[in-house]
This record gives C-alpha cells, structure tokens and sequence, in this order.
C-alpha cells in the first residue's frame, strides 16, 4: 500500500476490513454510462453537475439513514444530479453491492461505485460505470486503472495532494478527484482543491469531493475549476431532491 501512516483510526479500520474482503468469482464486463457526456449535457441545461451521493452512514455521521435507496436515487435525479456515487463498502458506511445494482438499474445517470479497492480481484464485485481508486491506498496504481478500464470501468482517482496528482496523471487518469477530506485526520478544508487541483489540463475532468455543503461552495469550487462536484452529507441531510435542485441550480460562471 502506498501510504497508510498516520491516518485516522476509523481509516485504519475501514483499510483492515477492506484488505479482507473477497471479490467476485466471474471478471464483469461493463458498457459504461459516460460521465463526460453526461456533465456537457447538465452544463448544455444550465445546471450544475452534481454527483449526489448515497452515503447511508459515515465515520464522521451522527446515525443511519435506512430509506430505500432506489427511491432516494430517483429523487436525487428528480432534483438534477448528473451522476449517482453508491457506496458498496458495508461495515463503516452502510453501503453493499446490491444496493449499487438496485440503484443502477432503476436510473439511467452515470453510477460511480464508491468503495476502498485495493486487489483487481475487488473491481469484479459488482458492475458500475465509475470506480473509484484512492490514489493513497493503491500499491500500483497504473496496473490497477488498466485492470479496470479492461472489464469496461471508468476510473476516477481521488487524490488528496499535488504529488498525487502527479501519480494519478502518470498512470493515465482522465477522471481525478481532489478529496478535501483528509483521510489522516478526517477534516475538510475546501482550499484543499483549490491549492492542488491541476489547471489548464483540458484532457482531464476534474472532480472537488466532500465539504461542499452551500450554494457558496459550489460557487467556490467551480470558480477553481471543478467540472462537477462530489456531495453526500449535504444532499442525504434532509430532503434529498430539494437539497440536489438547490446545488444543481445554483448561478455558477464557468
Ligand atoms: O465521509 C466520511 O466520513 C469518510 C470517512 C473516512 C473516509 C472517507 C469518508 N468519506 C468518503 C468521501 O469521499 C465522501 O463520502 C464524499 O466525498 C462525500 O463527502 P461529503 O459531501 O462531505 O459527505
């Protein structure tokens, strides 16, 4: 593993389960939703590409939201999220495999498997159109983008610094995410993207992840250069289809 010291407990402890978990016994094979497409459509609308998040819990969550999934995807598309993030990763965030299958078939936005993979036996769990790789955790990054953009994956790695970038650039990333949560210490800070998202890589599509809770934020990672953002909390607080229309239609200049 690339560089687990001194992080957070609760991350130690999602990395230990996460190393014992098994993957799937057939390779999947994946015909994508294209989130590229899917962003240029939203921003062609007018609206603000949200990748709204079902995050039943969280180590930094007060409680469990247990509504049915399936209906607060439907209701997260009604308020104009592009794409749809599934947490799959079950002991510290609520999230499970069938619950992405359930949510992916009842949708037809882009829908990015949210989980801490670390083996390519873990990539054939379960079919999505994005799978997520965390630059920090990954050993050999390039070889794991290859296995999945092999069974049909889009690969989106979150990084959390500029030498992650770096990593992520040299091992073909098309899709990064600057992470403002800090996995060592479970805090945000939304300057995180703004200090360390690359500019002016037209190839890439540049993702900001967790914190952004107002239309401020929005605003404010936009204006960084965000092509879409990456909300959970904020969105699965409350009215979930009000909280998506309200960040989706926020007045952004881009
Ligand atoms: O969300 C957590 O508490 C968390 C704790 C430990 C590791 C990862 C964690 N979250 C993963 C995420 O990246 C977020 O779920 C995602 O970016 C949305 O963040 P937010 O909008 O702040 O809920």
């Amino acid at each position: 593993m690339t560089d687990t010291g001194g992080i957070a407990p609760a991350v130690e402890s999602i990395l230990a389960t996460a190393r014992q978990r098994g993957g799937g016994d057939e390779r999947v094979s994946v015909d994508p939703r294209p989130l590229p497409a899917a962003i240029q459509r939203a921003e062609a609308a007018g609206r603000v590409p949200i990748i709204a998040e079902i995050k039943p819990t969280s180590p930094t969550t007060d409680g469990e939201r247990r509504d049915d999934p399936v209906e607060l995807a439907e209701q997260m598309v009604d308020g104009g999220a592009t794409a749809l993030s599934v947490l799959t990763e079950p002991e510290h965030f609520g999230g499970s495999p069938e619950t992405l299958r359930a949510v992916r078939e009842a949708v037809d936005v882009p829908v990015l498997r949210k989980d801490f993979i670390l083996r390519e036996d873990q990539l054939d769990t379960v079919e999505a159109d994005l799978i997520l790789l965390i630059a920090r955790f990954v050993d050999d990054l390039d070889e794991l983008v290859t296995a999945a953009r092999e069974r049909g994956f889009q690969v989106l790695v979150e990084t959390h610094t500029e030498a992650e970038v770096e990593t992520a650039l040299d091992a073909g990333a098309e899709i990064i995410g600057v992470n403002n949560r800090d996995l060592a210490r479970l805090d945000v800070d939304l300057s995180t993207f703004e200090s360390v998202a690359p500019s002016g890589s037209e190839d890439v599509t540049l993702i900001a992840e967790s914190g952004i809770s107002t239309q401020g934020d929005v605003e404010r990672m936009r204006a960084a250069g965000a092509d879409a953002l990456l909300v959970g909390s904020a969105i699965m607080d409350g009215d979930v289809a009000a909280n998506t229309r309200r960040l989706t239609t926020t007045e952004t200049e881009q």
